[in-house]
């Protein structure tokens, strides 16, 4: 950013300081372009702020259509299935330590920790109104008439959200944020106290939305969103002297803040999603490459919110993968949980199918759980993704896995979630894909900006 981009409108320079200061916040918003940033130019209190909003609002624009141009189908399948091969074909070979996945030694607390997870919340934002300017005319022991004094009422806060890794939910945001008035201007030029924003910290991959439409995603840690700008402070009458008028009685009032109504959604940051039916093992599944404790039961629906498990490699490499509710015929249709909680499994870069192996004709569970997925949005069903035959301790299951391999053209693995048997060649495959489409350029945070349903 050019060195003098900020300046007031009379042309007047602002400070180094504030100078800097501006170009802080400006970096940490993650699009700004010289573009969006010269355009407008910190010129005063709101100036300022349109700044900020616009840039983070055109970046939006930006971003739209990455999903369309990109070319899902670009040889993962392929890859991802002789890998799969050799590696079944060669159990004992020595992995390179980026495949090889490090085994949790310390056990968790099997304690449930139920905490309540939100992750929609509608919230009304009301920004904080400028203090009025103050009409004083001064008088002195020495000089009657000394001229004006009234001083400028101070700014009003604004309604800001900043993107934490600290937070997990939407659980302490409040229907109604309302920023503090600036302090009204006085006599013997004592401006009015700007008010201190008002800073509320959510989770990264926050969405924001007015009248269904995408407004602000806040995909990076510290990412700003300014929702509702506060008002500028009235100038007092000591402005309004001029050499034909030395004793104005006018004044501003201060302005009003903004007031808008959000849809703030959360979508979980993760690598890789597990989709799969209800009891098919998911929970299991993340519990034995994790350390995360989801709730493992033997009746349907037993997760209700996702959870996230990291999975760590020999080269210190993380994988996010994140387990989400069971889907079931018809989800799409609001049967069992409904889907929209696929909003989840956006951003993953990956997909994992976990079927119930153990189930009689487990590859039409895998068409009922793409259907769904593309009913949710067009598209979501082909990102790399590999299919998990799940329960291959049950004896039932070796029949159909046999079965389920001519069905399907696709990476299979089969594991036991229960007994952690194969686990190995699933994870060292999962990292494949994720490098596999590391290598093709897309980065998963810049998946699917599609506006929400
Ligand atoms: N035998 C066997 N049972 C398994 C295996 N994996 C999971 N289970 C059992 O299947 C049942 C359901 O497992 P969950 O992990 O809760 O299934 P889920 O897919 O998370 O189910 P929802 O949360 O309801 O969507 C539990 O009783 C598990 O013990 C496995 O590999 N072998
Ligand atoms: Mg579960």
């Amino acid at each position: 950013m050019a060195a003098g981009a900020f300046r007031l409108s009379s042309g007047r320079p602002l400070s180094w300081a504030f100078q800097n200061q501006m170009r802080n916040v400006l970096q940490k918003i993650r699009y700004c372009s010289n573009d969006a940033a010269s355009v407008g130019g910190v010129d005063g209190w709101q100036r300022g702020v349109v700044v900020l909003d616009t840039v983070q609002r055109s970046a939006w624009r930006g971003v739209e259509n990455v999903e369309k141009s990109y070319d899902w189908d670009d040889g993962w399948n392929q890859k991802g299935k002789e890998f799969l091969k050799w590696l079944q074909d060669n159990p004992d070979v020595e992995l390179e330590d980026k495949y090889t996945a490090i085994k949790k030694v310390k056990n968790k607390s099997d304690k449930t920790m139920a905490r309540h997870f939100v992750d929609y919340r509608r919230v009304k934002t009301c920004a904080g109104d400028g203090g009025n300017g103050c009409i004083s005319l001064l008088s002195t022991y020495q000089k009657e008439k000394a001229g004006p004094d009234g001083a400028d009422g101070g700014n009003g806060a604004h309604v800001i959200f900043e993107a934490s890794t600290k937070i997990r939910s939407l659980n302490h945001l409040e229907s109604f944020i309302r920023g503090q008035p600036g302090e009204p201007g006085r006599n013997k030029d004592c401006h009015g106290k700007n008010a201190e924003n008002k800073t509320i910290q959510v989770p990264i991959g926050t969405i924001f939305k007015t009248g269904g439409e995408v407004v602000a995603s806040l995909e990076e840690n510290e990412c700003l969103f300014i929702a509702a700008r506060g008002g500028a402070g009235g100038k007092g009458n000591a402005f309004f002297a001029t050499d034909v008028d030395q004793a104005p009685l006018i004044a501003e009032f201060g302005g009003k803040g903004e007031v808008i109504e959000y849809e703030v959604e959360l979508r979980t940051m993760a690598d890789v999603g597990l989709i799969g039916f209800p009891n098919a093992g998911k929970s299991t599944l993340l519990r034995a490459i994790s350390r995360a404790r989801p709730k493992v039961a033997s009746y349907p629906f037993t997760t209700l919110n996702p959870h996230v498990g990291m999975v760590h490699y020999a080269d210190h490499h993380q994988l996010a993968v994140a387990d989400i509710p069971g889907l079931i015929e018809g989800a799409h249709k609001n049967r069992g949980l409904g889907i929209t909680f696929l909003r989840h499994i956006e951003r993953c870069s990956c997909l994992l199918y976990v079927l119930d192996t153990s189930q009689p004709r487990p590859w039409d569970q895998l068409h009922v759980l793409m259907h769904e997925l593309e009913q949710y949005q067009r598209g979501l069903s082909k990102r790399p993704h590999a299919v998990v035959a799940n329960k291959m301790d049950l004896p039932e299951a070796k029949e159909n896995l046999k079965e389920l391999a001519m069905h399907i053209d696709l990476p299979l693995a089969p594991v036991s979630a229960k007994m952690g048997g194969q686990l190995g060649p699933l994870l060292a495959l999962l990292r494949l894909l994720i490098d596999h489409k590391a290598e093709h350029g897309i980065s998963p945070a810049a998946i699917s900006p599609t506006p929400l349903r």
